[in-house]
């Protein structure tokens, strides 16, 4: 059938609200009507060690909004972008999407912001899925979306997420072992657990407090303590076989002049990935995100070639898809954090993934430290067979939502196949 003969599609009416996140600040919500009665909400997120390159959001922290931010974004929304969409038909997702972007006329999304644009992107996805009667995933990926991802879940945080002085951002689990998703999460919520009470032993009550993803943030300094008390707590757990770690080190917030100031050291490019080397050695760390700072494509091109691991590019690639070509030539990393809010649209985000893909990175789809309840991120990381998701601990509502929509999804989706040992290739 064509598209304009089926009228339930077009977009009726569209909503814009500020509402809130997981860190109780201000965030855009959209919702699409379609005449078919179909209805798509969306929440946007938001990141604390944000790229410098990232699309831009309209925040009330920024002061020359005037502490108005969000709410800009909700009026960019009403008086500029619904005028425009209202008619459309709302599966004309890229034609919606390049529409705002020309609205905004940007580079980076800066006049409408980048949080208006991806709410109503992200809103239009789900209004036309809906009317059409079939779950997101199955409306972005088709009827071959059934790789179920290896959650990447952050147990101990550190960095910008954490009131503790560890300065690597992220210590997470991957539990490669288990056979499906739902196993997966069991397993790791085990080992959560397992985790608190070996924290509760060696540093007492008080070093259980959580940080912005849901993970533990004892009052650690050094990545190898942080690292000793997973290993143990995955040992007592009795998961030793099942599970392999990944780090985050979110490196550009502890970068200065050419220097990295890491537990107390500072060290050179040279001197840090030596150090990645010995945790490596030491460790089962399988991926490594933002080793280097958000400038540094070489440096991601010397660890890329020295360890043979995942090495990914979060602040580095931005989820823009001219990044990705310049690490692509340069072979800086070998993995994509996809992260939807970095670049501004539903479509542009999934170009971002499709140039991995085909260059042969893998792509990890990714929540933002600051979330809600949107559940999208577990749908696009089905919908694309991408084989990884990052989405926190799996403890805070706003984390456990996504882990939820991923037992939803499995049990759906009847024949289904969970990443694994394959996380890098489910395919392989
Ligand atoms: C999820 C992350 O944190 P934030 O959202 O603060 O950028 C990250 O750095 O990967
Ligand atoms: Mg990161």
């Amino acid at each position: 059938m064509l598209n304009h003969i089926d009228e339930r599609f077009e977009i009726k009416d569209l909503i814009a609200r500020e509402v809130i996140d997981s860190r109780g600040n201000p965030t855009v919500e959209v919702e699409v009507i379609t005449k078919g009665k179909g209805y798509g909400r969306a929440i946007v997120p938001s990141g604390a060690s944000t790229g410098t390159h990232e699309a831009l959001e309209l925040r009330d922290k920024e002061k020359r909004f005037g502490g108005k931010g969000v709410l800009l974004a909700v009026e960019n929304i009403n008086s500029i972008i619904k005028p425009e969409i209202v008619g459309y038909d709302s599966r004309m997702q890229r034609e919606i999407d390049y529409i705002m972007i020309e609205l905004d006329g940007t580079p980076n999304k800066s006049k409408l912001g980048a949080n208006a644009i991806l709410a109503v992107s992200l809103a239009v996805a789900k209004a036309a899925a809906d009317t059409a009667k079939v779950p997101l995933y199955k409306y972005l990926g088709g009827a071959n979306s059934y790789v179920m991802p290896v959650p990447m879940m952050n147990i101990i945080n550190g960095g910008k997420h954490a009131g503790n002085d560890l300065d690597i951002q992220e210590f997470m689990i991957m539990p490669i072992g288990a056979s499906t998703v739902r196993e997966a999460i069991r397993i790791g919520s085990e080992v959560y657990h397992t985790l608190k009470n070996t924290i509760i032993e060696k540093y007492g009550k008080s070093a259980i407090n959580v940080g912005d993803e849901g993970g533990f943030a004892p009052p650690l300094k050094k990545a190898e303590e942080a690292l000793d008390l997973l290993m143990e707590s995955i040992k007592r757990a009795g998961y030793e076989d099942e599970i392999v770690l990944a780090l985050d080190c979110a490196a550009s917030e502890f970068y200065r002049d050419g220097y990295y100031y890491i537990e107390g050291k500072k060290l050179s490019r040279e001197e840090l990935l030596n150090y990645y080397k010995e945790l490596v050695e030491r460790y089962p760390i399988v991926s490594i995100e933002d080793p280097f700072h958000e400038e540094d494509f070489e440096g991601f091109s010397m660890i890329t070639k020295e360890l043979d691991i995942q090495i990914v590019g979060d602040d580095l690639f931005v989820t823009n898809v001219e990044r990705l070509k310049e690490g692509i030539k340069k072979k800086a990393a070998n993995a994509l954090l996809l992260k939807v809010n970095q670049i501004g649209t539903l479509s542009e985000a999934i170009d971002a993934a499709n140039l991995a893909f085909r260059n042969g990175y893998s792509v990890i789809v990714s929540h933002r430290s600051g979330e809600t309840e949107d559940t999208t991120i577990a749908d696009l990381a089905v919908a694309l067979n991408t084989g990884q998701i990052k989405t926190g601990a799996p403890a805070r509502g706003e984390r456990v939502a996504k882990y939820n929509q991923l037992i939803r999804i499995e049990e759906e989706l009847g024949l289904s196949k969970y990443a694994g040992r394959n996380f890098r290739n489910p395919f392989f």
